[in-house]
């Protein structure tokens, strides 16, 4: 992939901890509730639209569009779709060129679908990431458009460009907005107190006891009904907008490694249920399987809820179907596989309701904003290691290798590469997440920021080979040099065999010790984080 391995300060670079905190305290979402509250209701419709956006890339069980589609049914008026093409925001947040590829291709197959209810799909074209808002605007004038659906977004800056958009419409045009990407909104999920819960193992419990007893949370919704055919000729500027590709800093590095990554993860909403389908037929096993990197046994479906092409409601409705038609999926009642999957989407729903009621998180902060006084090292020579997968641990250097080649990697393995990075290391680990980002097919902030949050444990990348990965297999696949290596060695080759079976390998020595860098991690964050006043 051609990526870029050193960021800018810019991208890197964080506000103050006093300024994360004021942030927490006046909510974005907050203002853009007042900014939608206090628009005045459009009566008449002229036309209606929906703004797609990077995160709700389908026509099926898309709710804000299901909302414009029968509007527009009902007030005989034409249905409009639109989506701002903008590479310097793509560029801004970080995604990766594989993404970005799998988006426009996405956009594709949705203009096509679009189409044959004739619907068009308008791609208009933006070059600074802040006249987004203007840019369409600008159109929504141009096409005389009266109401506006999207679907929320729940970062910092997404939320401030929709509070932008309501404020700055005039008034003539109304903005609805959806939550679209969970199951259960954001933000509704309160402690006794009335804060927003933060710890997963109550959240969770919630979770799963609020839909056992309301399973029409997982309903879904149909997709827009057709135009009048008659709109196909009216709006005949509107249809064939050419698509977006991706800007020349989001090109793969060959043609044969675009055959590759597409093959890996075809785009569309086809090819996400298509994968459900098989998935299904494996779920049984996901509990004792998923954390085996060698086995491969998890949905790989992140990137297509990453960017919206399957709806988790979509995905959870057929894992209830499988459940005997039941949306009791607590440990007690649901098979192991499936308590178990339906728990990792629950992670991603709290650390949706975490990203809207911590803005700070999408701000390059750490939620536990202590993490930010640590002094991290500048060990450049283990970062090019680290991203290259050559640091002389196999399992660390099997993961990054995994990454560098499919654009994703395993949990599992996502868990000990970022704990290496920042603990062993001790890099920032700003950087890892930022290499993330523009690495990894299925990006979603959310979950990456999440995924990096610095923690005091340390992952012994040895033991944790020894333990997900018994036969060595997953460490095979990535690392050929260490393809012959028999038994127990090839968790560790430079401990474990002669010194000239190591030599012979063309494997690098670990470049740093294990244990002597878990106590320097230690001795690090208690330093610079216990007096640290956030
Ligand atoms: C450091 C780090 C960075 C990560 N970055 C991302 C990211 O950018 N995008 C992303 O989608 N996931 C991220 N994850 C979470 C997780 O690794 C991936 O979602 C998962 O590996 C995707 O594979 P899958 O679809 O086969 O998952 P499955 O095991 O099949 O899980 C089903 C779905 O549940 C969700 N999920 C699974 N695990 C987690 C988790 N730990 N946290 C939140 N949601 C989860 C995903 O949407 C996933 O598709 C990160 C985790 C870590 C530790």
């Amino acid at each position: 992939m051609s990526k870029r391995t050193s960021y800018e300060r810019s991208e890197l670079g964080h506000t103050t901890t006093k300024r994360a905190k004021h942030v927490d305290e006046n909510l974005p979402y907050d203002h853009l509730q007042e900014a939608l509250g206090a628009q005045d209701e459009v009566k008449e419709v002229t036309k209606v639209a929906h703004w797609f956006h990077p995160k709700d890339l389908r026509i099926q069980d898309n709710t804000a569009l299901h909302h414009a589609s029968e509007l527009a049914q009902r007030s005989k008026k034409p249905l409009l779709c639109v989506y701002v093409n903008c590479p310097a925001d793509e560029s801004w947040h970080g995604t990766s060129p594989a993404r970005v590829d799998f988006m426009c291709e996405g956009l594709k197959i949705m203009q096509k679908e679009l189409k044959a209810l004739n619907i068009p799909l308008v791609f208009l074209e933006c070059e600074d990431r802040k006249k987004i808002v203007n840019t369409v605007i600008g159109w929504f004038q141009e096409e005389k458009v009266s109401h506006v659906f999207g679907n929320y977004e729940y970062e910092i800056d997404e939320l401030r460009r929709d509070i932008k958009l309501v404020k700055e419409i005039g008034d003539d045009v109304q903005v609805s907005l959806y939550h679209d990407q969970t199951v259960i909104e954001p933000g509704t999920m309160t402690t006794g107190s009335g804060k927003p819960m933060k710890v997963f193992t109550p959240y969770h419990k919630t979770w799963l006891a609020i839909v056992k007893e309301q399973p029409e949370l997982l309903d879904t919704v149909p997709a827009p009904a057709a135009n009048p055919s008659s709109f196909k000729s009216e709006l005949k500027h509107l249809f064939d907008t050419p698509a977006p590709s991706p800007a020349s800093d989001k090109q793969f590095s060959s043609a044969d490694e675009k055959k590759r990554i597409r093959k890996l993860w075809p785009p569309g909403h086809a090819a996400a249920s298509k994968r459900m389908d098989t998935f299904l037929k494996h779920i049984h096993n996901y509990a004792a399987t998923r954390s085996n990197p060698a086995k491969d046994s998890t949905s790989r479906l992140s990137a297509y809820f990453s960017a919206g092409m399957y709806s988790v409601r979509e995905a959870l409705q057929r894992v209830s179907d499988y459940n005997h038609g039941s949306a009791d999926f607590s440990e007690s009642s649901a098979k192991p596989g499936v308590y178990s999957w339906v728990r990792e989407i629950v992670f991603r729903e709290l650390y949706r309701q975490t990203t809207m009621t911590t803005p700070h998180t999408s701000m390059n902060m750490p939620q536990n904003l202590k993490f930010d006084f640590v002094q991290w090292e500048d060990d450049e020579e283990g970062w090019e290691k680290w991203y290259n997968g050559t640091t002389g641990e196999p399992f660390i250097d099997a993961g990054m290798r995994q990454l560098n080649a499919e654009a994703y990697m395993h949990n599992r393995l996502r868990m000990n590469v970022s704990s290496y990075l920042y603990c062993n290391l001790l890099l920032d680990y700003r950087r890892g997440e930022r290499y993330f980002a523009e690495t990894l097919i299925d990006w979603d902030l959310s979950n990456n920021t999440q995924g990096w949050e610095p923690s005091y444990t340390v992952f012994n990348p040895v033991s944790q080979a020894e333990k997900n990965d018994p036969d060595g297999d997953y460490i095979r696949k990535w690392v050929p040099e260490l393809a012959n290596v028999q038994g127990k060695a090839i968790f560790a080759p430079h401990a474990r065999l002669s010194k000239e079976e190591f030599d012979k390998l063309g494997y690098p020595k670990p470049h740093v010790d294990w244990k002597m860098t878990k106590q320097r991690c230690m001795e690090r964050f208690k330093r610079d984080m216990h007096d640290a006043e956030p």
